[in-house]
């Protein structure tokens, strides 16, 4: 099954997923996480079939969707949708905080 299905279809059925793509610089992480308006990328193609399978469900009435969009860059953690909250770091208890 591909990825972008398999990934939504595990969430649907309230199993945490992770996508992690790491290369080096140029190498198309970017392309391939996000792609393109004409051909979109597998965060875009995930979450879209994740609320099609929402829609189309039938058996539960309540779905609550949450997703974090993280960077690792030379050891350091970024939040890309949330700019502001600056150079985060993974604390020995696994959470992700802001650098003091
Ligand atoms: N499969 C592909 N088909 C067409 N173009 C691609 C493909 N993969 C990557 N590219 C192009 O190659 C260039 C670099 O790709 P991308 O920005 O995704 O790399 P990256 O790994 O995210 O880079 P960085 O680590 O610098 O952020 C971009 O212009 C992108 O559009």
């Amino acid at each position: 099954m591909a990825l972008a299905l398999r990934v939504p279809t595990r969430v649907v059925h309230g199993l945490n997923a992770t996508v992690f793509a790491y290369g080096s610089t140029g190498s198309g992480k970017t392309y391939t996480m996000v792609g393109t308006r004409s051909e979109p990328g597998l965060m875009v193609l995930s979450l879209n079939t994740v609320f099609d399978m929402i829609k189309s469900d039938k058996n539960s009435d309540y779905f609550e969707v949450t997703c974090s969009y993280l960077e690792v860059y030379n050891e350091v953690i970024y939040d890309l949708l949330e700019k502001s909250s600056g150079h985060l770091e993974l604390t020995s208890s696994g959470r992700i905080q802001s650098r003091e």
